[in-house]
């Protein structure tokens, strides 16, 4: 496929084959621009993904699709999908059902918003947890 059909067409070409299969997703609350979490998607999750506007990805630990939230209940919606410039990775714009889409919980016992809690330190290479 020449460059230009893939980086100044209208036309969704996503790159899978390039990238033995699965493409990035950056997941970003629409509201308040939060960087959620990153996840891979297959065709097959893209597909599930804008027929049910439910943000669905690939697990590839468990090797089978993900509907986010199907046991945590932390079901994701998809306000807008947008698709870069080689059609290689993707931002899933997003509002959330639940209090957030992590697996792991804060003090409170709740799951975290954001996957991104902690910020690393350049100078003593440690993190600090951004959480009050
Ligand atoms: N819920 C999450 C979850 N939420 C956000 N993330 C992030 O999404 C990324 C997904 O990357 P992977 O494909 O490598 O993760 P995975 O192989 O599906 O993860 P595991 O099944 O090994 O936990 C992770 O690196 C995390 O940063 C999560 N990664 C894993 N999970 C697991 O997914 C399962 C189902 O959760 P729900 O969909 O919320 O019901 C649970 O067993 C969770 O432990
Ligand atoms: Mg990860
Ligand atoms: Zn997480």
């Amino acid at each position: 496929m020449k460059e230009s059909e893939i980086e100044e067409s209208n036309q969704l070409n996503l790159q899978f084959d390039k990238r033995g299969g699965l493409l990035p997703v950056v997941v970003q609350e629409s509201e308040t621009g939060d960087i959620l979490m990153i996840a891979s998607v297959n065709r097959e999750a893209v597909d599930r993904t804008l027929e049910t506007k439910k943000a669905t990805f690939w697990s590839t630990s468990r090797n089978k699709l993900w509907v986010k939230g199907e046991t945590s209940e932390n079901t994701i919606w998809i306000d807008e999908i947008l698709v870069d410039c080689d059609q290689d990775a993707l931002v899933y714009k997003v509002r959330l059902e639940g209090d957030g889409v992590c697996h792991t919980k804060n003090k409170l016992g709740v799951h975290r918003k954001s996957c991104f809690y902690r910020s690393l330190n350049p100078d003593s290479k440690e993190l600090t947890f951004l959480e009050k």
